[in-house]
């Protein structure tokens, strides 16, 4: 098996990502789009093959195949006219992509900033794998996703995209950790609430949907936001995020024992994000919040979730911002697919 050599532990940056699809340690069904490699992740696509299955699992010792023969309620074919997924249903989606990792080199999937701001859980799996969202080392196989859309049902096709994949070389460190506070006084709408009962998110049209259909503006009340349990709420960072360019950082969420809520599903950045290099400075970390049992009283500025932040093997030869990218120079921001407020 080939191994790869990088210049320093770190997180690949997108020419390393190309070097890997042309060495064919990423490969796919079909031609990658052009925009796929990001400046530190690749965007994984669903294929037209997926499962509607009765429960979540890991495959254990076994082939996702295997397992998904136990757990399957039916077969489903995604085709291009699209298809929907439930909400409150669990769904397995084979992924185009399948990885021939080699040696020193292991990936991690994570939701799409834009899926986890409509609700959709997602994680990966692996055959043989051991967690979600982690692929080994050396591993060689094929990639499905779990979909579970919780607030909103979607509508997806072969190619959409849903999850992203970080490939690691080494041990990187942890440079830094960063708490981040939620913003209450940024205007007289400090949040949005997920309707219930909405209509279906087509999550490959971009400013497609009014969001007075899906969303209910938050305001204020004696200067506190009451979050209620099993509601989605889309809330924004207190104090603008920026990422510098040779580093990425994952948003995580806080130790449970301050609140009994949780920032949750997306929380990748990238290098550029919010940088005045990229053109981005004074950008805004969007977070979804979902409170757990109890209800729970926000105040400006409390702490909701730490961003740590990890070295790039070297510069990405292109930053955040600099080609079509949504969320730069973003404030309190909904997901693409809705117009502006
Ligand atoms: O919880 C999160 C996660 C990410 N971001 C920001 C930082 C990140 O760099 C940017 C874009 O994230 P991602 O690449 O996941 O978004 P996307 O859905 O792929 O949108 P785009 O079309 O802009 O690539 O959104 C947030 O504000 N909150």
């Amino acid at each position: 098996m080939s191994s790869f050599q990088a210049p320093r532990p770190g997180i690949l940056p997108a020419q390393s990502i190309e070097t890997l699809i042309a060495t064919g340690a990423i490969t796919s069904d079909t031609s990658f789009d052009h925009d796929q490699v990001q400046p530190a992740s690749l965007d994984l696509r669903l294929s037209d093959q997926a499962w509607r299955v009765r429960a979540s699992f890991l495959p254990g010792r076994r082939k996702v195949e295997e397992r998904i023969a136990d757990v399957a309620m039916h077969a489903i074919e995604i085709t291009d006219a699209g298809v929907v997924l439930e909400k409150g249903c669990v769904y397995i989606v084979r992924l185009q992509e399948r990885l021939k990792l080699p040696q020193g080199l292991i990936a991690r999937a994570n939701p799409k900033s834009s899926t986890g701001r409509v609700d959709v859980f997602v994680r990966l799996l692996t055959d043989q794998g051991a967690s979600f969202d982690d692929v080994a080392e050396g591993y060689d196989g094929p990639l499905y996703m779990e979909v579970a859309p919780q607030t909103f049902s979607i509508l997806v096709r072969p190619g959409t995209r849903l999850n992203q994949l970080r490939l690691k070389a080494g041990d990187p460190p942890k440079l830094e950790t960063r708490s981040v506070g939620v913003d209450l006084q940024g205007g007289d709408i400090v949040g949005f609430r997920g309707r219930r009962h909405a209509g279906v998110v087509d999550l490959d049209h971009i400013d497609g949907h009014d969001p007075r259909d899906f969303w209910e503006p938050l305001t204020l009340r004696r200067g506190e936001l009451l979050l209620d349990p099993g509601e989605f709420y889309i809330l924004a960072s207190s104090d603008d995020v920026e990422i510098p360019v040779d580093q990425a950082a994952e948003m995580t969420p806080i130790d449970p024992s301050v609140g009994e809520f949780r920032v949750h599903y997306a929380g990748f950045f990238d290098p550029g994000f919010g940088t005045d290099e990229a053109h981005g400075a004074g950008s805004k970390g969007v977070l979804e919040v979902r409170t757990h049992d109890t209800p729970f009283l926000l105040e400006h500025g409390q702490i909701v979730a730490r961003l740590v932040y990890e070295p790039l093997t070297e510069r990405p030869s292109r930053l955040y911002g600099e080609s079509g990218s949504h969320y730069q120079n973003q404030g309190l921001k909904l997901s693409k697919h809705f117009r502006v407020w």
